[in-house]
């Protein structure tokens, strides 16, 4: 793995660096990209309701500025990070925003103790954050989500969502519910959001995925039976497309992309894909 974005625990009271502005999965960005100086960022006194010292990229330490709302910043404007992830560029850059992205929201959404209603602080030497009145700690949250190629022969089970762009197909998705194991996750999103049955389950790789903090968890399937029967309001559309007539495919850098891409290649005899990271 490339070493240009290293995370790294900071003390925000270290002088200078660079720093992120994130509000809202938004980053602010201007013709030098989305690294300020952040020296020249306190001076404009933005709402800032948290900052955290995030690691070093390109061997410069890195902070991060989280806003209540995006903020007007003379020559300066805000993008998504899912527009930074399909501009096909910087795996590192967008790997740093995707850590910050999630970082930042947590901290925003843990500035009061959940159990008490006291304001939370920052822990040093870990990144939590600490209720001084009830002892509570929060730490980073992550959620296990499964994702699954479900396959026939030549025939990839595909569905979309009402929430996709037209016309693209993707694998089945969907988070892991308290005791459960991954299979019988799998086993369960499988059966409500098609209405069939798999066998020969195999783990393929992971992926953690900032939208909005997930880490994906990727299998094969083998279909076993049924008919596809799309769930209402979640699956817009289901159905088999052969490996020589795809529709539409999600995003390259998505491991979605890649259970599609290295199933095909291997049925195909080809090169199989690189997993993203
Ligand atoms: N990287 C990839 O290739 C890829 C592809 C598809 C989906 N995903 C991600 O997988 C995750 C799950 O996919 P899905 O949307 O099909 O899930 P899903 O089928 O479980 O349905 C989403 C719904 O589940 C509910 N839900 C249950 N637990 C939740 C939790 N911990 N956090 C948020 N919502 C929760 C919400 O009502 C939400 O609308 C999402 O984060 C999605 O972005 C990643
Ligand atoms: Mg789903
Ligand atoms: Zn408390």
């Amino acid at each position: 793995m490339s070493l240009r974005w290293q995370p790294e625990l900071l003390d925000p009271a270290m002088p200078g660096g660079w720093a992120l502005v994130h509000s809202q999965q938004q980053f602010l960005f201007d013709d030098n990209g989305v690294l300020f100086p952040r020296d020249w960022l306190r001076r404009l006194d933005l709402g800032v309701v948290s900052e955290q010292g995030l690691g070093y990229f390109d061997g410069e330490p890195v902070f991060l500025f989280e806003l209540a709302q995006p903020e007007d910043v003379p020559g300066a404007r805000w993008q998504c990070l899912r527009q930074f992830m399909l501009q096909d560029g910087d795996r590192d850059l967008f790997r740093m925003l995707g850590f910050a992205a999630q970082i930042g929201t947590w901290a925003h959404q843990h500035r009061f103790c959940g159990s008490c209603g006291s304001p939370m602080q920052q822990r040093t030497g870990e990144r939590a954050m600490h209720c001084p009145a009830c002892g509570l700690h929060q730490y980073p949250r992550l959620s296990p989500s499964m994702i699954v190629l479900v396959t026939r022969g030549d025939e990839l089970l595909l569905a979309r969502s009402p929430r996709f762009a037209p016309g693209v197909y993707s694998t089945l998705a969907g988070f892991v519910e308290p005791g459960e194991s991954l299979e019988q996750c799998v086993e369960r999103e499988v059966r409500e959001e098609v209405g069939v049955s798999i066998r020969d389950l195999r783990y393929i790789g992971s992926q953690g995925w900032p939208f909005p903090h997930s880490l994906m968890l990727g299998f094969h399937a083998q279909y076993d039976g049924g008919e596809i029967v799309p769930q209402p309001e979640e699956i817009e559309d289901a159905r088999w497309f052969s490996i020589h007539a795809l529709p539409g495919l999600p995003a390259r850098q998505s491991i979605a992309r890649y259970l599609i891409d290295l199933y095909v290649a291997s049925r195909l005899g080809l090169e199989p894909p690189a997993l993203p990271r």
